[in-house]
């Protein structure tokens, strides 16, 4: 029997990729490099990517044997899911597999921006020792804000409240059951944006959702807030932002997630109070490994016929 091509286009463990067993052949290519990429998945049955690989209609016009695309992560917006549909192409994902780690680090933005952690680091490194610039506000007694009470919001809104924070959550899809298993309260958007000291969104990235706070909704939130974005870049108005950043209508934001990625030349980069990390939620050897075991998983299972080994079938997701 021919092996079954599959090719990863963006860094994968490999232990999790051993996975696929003997009827596979594994192929590497970069998915930034476009040229590389349209000439590497025309002999692709799978193809295996993160988030920096973009499978747009181009890419699958030149994948004719092309049975599944596996995202190894939650996020399926670099990927042209209705295209997929339509040339019959099966998209995967592995939708618990980083919810701890990416909650983890919003919870260590949250931190970072309410203490101003960055940029005193970045100043006593530089060989400034400056205490009375970087003084603070705690966490306890004051109102997060969760936009998006999917996996991620809820694990973000059960360690939060160990720091002593009220929670108020807003999701067209929450029930009054979930809100209340999580001490959280459900209200509408506007009232958790001009209610909340700290804010954090966790929605996928749609049509529904680009701009969802935008300039309007920045004119709700209380000057002294902090906003946190590790969900997309785009779910909060860059330009809108900036310009509540700078009119000191908003205290700081964190972001982990850019509008374009990568992202070096923002002038969000150039803001004191904004706190940074390079779209690193899902970066921790866990999640990375969960993601490829999962996702490797759901992969054997649409190609069907495929026997998913003893060692996949264990359950790999952390509970968030
Ligand atoms: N920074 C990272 O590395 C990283 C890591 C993992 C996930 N993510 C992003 O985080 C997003 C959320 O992940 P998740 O696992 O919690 O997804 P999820 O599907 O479990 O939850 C998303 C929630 O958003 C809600 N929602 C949808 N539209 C909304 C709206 N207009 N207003 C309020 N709520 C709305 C849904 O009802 C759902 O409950 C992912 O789609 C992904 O883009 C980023
Ligand atoms: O691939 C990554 O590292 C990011 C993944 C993350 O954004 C997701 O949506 O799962």
């Amino acid at each position: 029997m021919t092996s079954r091509v599959v090719l990863v286009a963006d860094p994968l463990p490999a232990t999790a990729l051993e996975g696929l067993g003997p009827g596979f052949e594994v192929r590497h290519c970069d998915g930034a490099d476009r040229v590389r990429l349209l000439a590497a998945v025309a002999e692709a049955d799978a193809l295996l990517v993160r988030s920096a690989t973009t499978v747009d209609a181009e890419v699958l016009a030149a994948a004719p044997r092309l049975a599944v695309v596996g995202r190894a992560g939650v996020g399926v917006d670099n990927i042209d899911v209705a295209a997929a549909t339509a040339a019959g192409v099966v998209v995967v994902n592995a939708p618990a597999a980083n919810v701890v780690s990416a909650a983890e680090l919003t919870c260590g933005l949250l931190l970072a921006a309410a203490r101003d952690i960055q940029a005193a680091g970045r100043e006593l490194k530089s060989g400034v020792w400056r205490r009375g610039t970087h003084v603070g506000t705690e966490l306890a007694g004051k109102t997060l804000g969760i936009v998006g009470l999917g996996r991620i919001g809820l694990a973000v809104a059960r360690r939060m409240t160990a720091f002593d924070m009220t929670v108020l959550g807003h999701d067209p899809y929450a029930t009054p059951e979930t809100a209340d298993q999580h001490g959280l309260k459900l209200v509408p958007l506007e009232e958790l944006l001009s209610r909340s000291d700290f804010i954090t969104v966790h929605v996928p990235r749609t049509p529904d959702t680009v701009g969802l706070i935008g300039e309007a909704e920045l004119r709700l939130v209380k000057p002294t807030a902090y906003l946190a974005n590790v969900a997309r870049g785009g779910i909060v108005d860059e330009a809108a932002l900036h310009t509540a950043l700078r009119e000191s209508r908003l205290a700081g934001a964190a972001l982990d997630v850019f509008e374009d990625e990568p992202c070096t030349d923002s002038p969000l980069l150039g803001l004191d109070n904004v706190t940074v990390t390079p779209h690193l939620g899902a970066s921790t050897r866990e999640a990375q490994e969960r993601a490829a075991t999962d996702v490797v998983r759901a992969l054997l299972r649409t190609l069907g016929g495929e026997s998913v080994p003893e060692a996949l079938n264990a359950p790999r997701s952390a509970r968030g």
